[in-house]
């Protein structure tokens, strides 16, 4: 046969496909208004499964995964559609709106100057921030109740993710309902006197020292973990000896009276770093833009391209995905995903529906708003 032939005979069965796809489709509103009227679930595992299983039986050979595959999306597109009918249906969702400009209890991790501190101004302008030795006890003291908001770093524009805030994650009850983000400037300070050819050890948190790292090992210079860029400055300040340093930002330098041996000394700059304001019930500002959610997915062929297809099928603009390990001596993994969106919107309120149903776990962290 000639090519032409052949795709006429393809398009002579794409119309037919097409044709017993919308009927099928059809039926499945049908479906989705007795399972309103019944008070059912969208999703059922055993129908989908007794399908697939099926459909791989009767397939032509080689063709089993094939046909698996076809039928388990056009599945997913009949339960988005069901989906969007049945919460279009629904009263609009309502939710609490975020009161930070009344907000007195603030708080962030660290101590004056540092840089966690400026992105908690910037959310709280005037307001006095209470400081926290660890990133777990922000977590803690928002879960409590003892802040109404906590501050905390998420991703570096350099070194990405902040590990330490997304793997406390799964252990707090909480909800980001802002995000900024703030130039990080680091440089290199020590004390008035000390000289840099006799700088040897830097000390930093380690985000920091890892945002620096071209500079450091050109110097060969030693770097030391410390729990955060300005208490590390307040050591050096206090420490008399001139062999050691810190990386802090300039203000946290001249705040703690110490001399800038070198400026601006990340591997990239200019460096940012995104900070999320959390807090302890769910607040939803009318304009927030970014949804967080985090997710695990049982350990089978297809399951994470079956949720990726979902962000696709309703239109989604994905703006992040990263996985973590879920940290109980396996190898399994958590994905964290940012997407473009609002609580508010019905057809949101659809998509999340369905998708935590395909999820092993399943938690939403937040819908922020973006400031900038
Ligand atoms: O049979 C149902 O309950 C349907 O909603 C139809 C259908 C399908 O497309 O075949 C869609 C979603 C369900 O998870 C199972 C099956």
């Amino acid at each position: 046969m000639e090519l032409q032939e052949i795709r006429n005979e393809i398009d002579r069965l794409d119309k037919q496909i097409q044709s017993l796809f919308e009927e099928r489709m059809l039926l499945c509103q049908d479906v989705a208004r007795y399972k309103k009227a019944h008070n059912m679930p969208v999703f059922q595992a055993g129908r989908e499964q007794q399908i697939l299983d099926r459909v791989e039986q009767n397939a032509k050979e080689g063709l089993g995964l094939a046909s698996r595959t076809m039928f388990a999306n056009m599945m997913s597109i009949s339960s988005q559609l069901q989906q969007k009918m049945l919460v279009a249906a629904e009263d609009a969702p309502n939710f609490k709106t975020p009161r930070m400009k009344e907000a007195v209890r603030v708080g962030c991790q660290g101590t004056v100057g540092a840089n966690s501190e400026t992105a908690a101004q910037a959310f709280f302008p005037e307001r006095h921030i209470q400081f926290y030795p660890t990133f777990e006890q922000v977590f803690e003291a928002v879960e409590s109740g003892e802040l109404e908001y906590g501050v905390l770093p998420i991703y570096n524009s350099t070194s990405g993710t902040v590990t330490q805030t997304v793997d406390l994650m799964g252990k707090y009850s909480f909800f980001i309902t802002a995000m900024n983000q703030v130039e990080v400037m680091h440089c290199l300070a020590a004390l008035p006197d000390a000289k840099m050819e006799n700088i040897t050890e830097v000390y930093s948190h380690p985000q920091a020292l890892s945002q620096c790292s071209d500079f450091l090992d050109a110097r060969s210079l030693h770097s030391h973990d410390y729990s955060n860029t300005a208490t590390a400055a307040k050591m050096v300040a206090e420490s008399g000896d001139k062999t050691i340093a810190a990386i802090c930002s300039e203000d946290c330098a001249k705040h703690n009276r110490l001399q800038i041996l070198a400026s601006r000394i990340s591997n990239v700059v200019p460096n940012f770093t995104q900070f999320i304001c959390i807090t302890k019930d769910m607040q939803v500002a009318e304009n927030a833009s970014v949804i967080s959610v985090m997710l695990s997915i049982s350990n089978e062929p297809g399951s994470l391209s079956r949720i990726l297809n979902k962000f696709f099928l309703y239109g989604l603009d994905m703006t992040k995905i990263e996985s973590r390990p879920i940290r109980d001596g396996s190898f399994d993994v958590v994905f964290h995903i940012d997407f473009k969106g609002n609580l508010r919107d019905r057809s949101i309120a659809a998509f999340l529906n369905d998708l935590c149903k395909s999820c092993r776990d399943f938690k939403l962290l937040g819908n922020a708003v973006v400031m900038v």
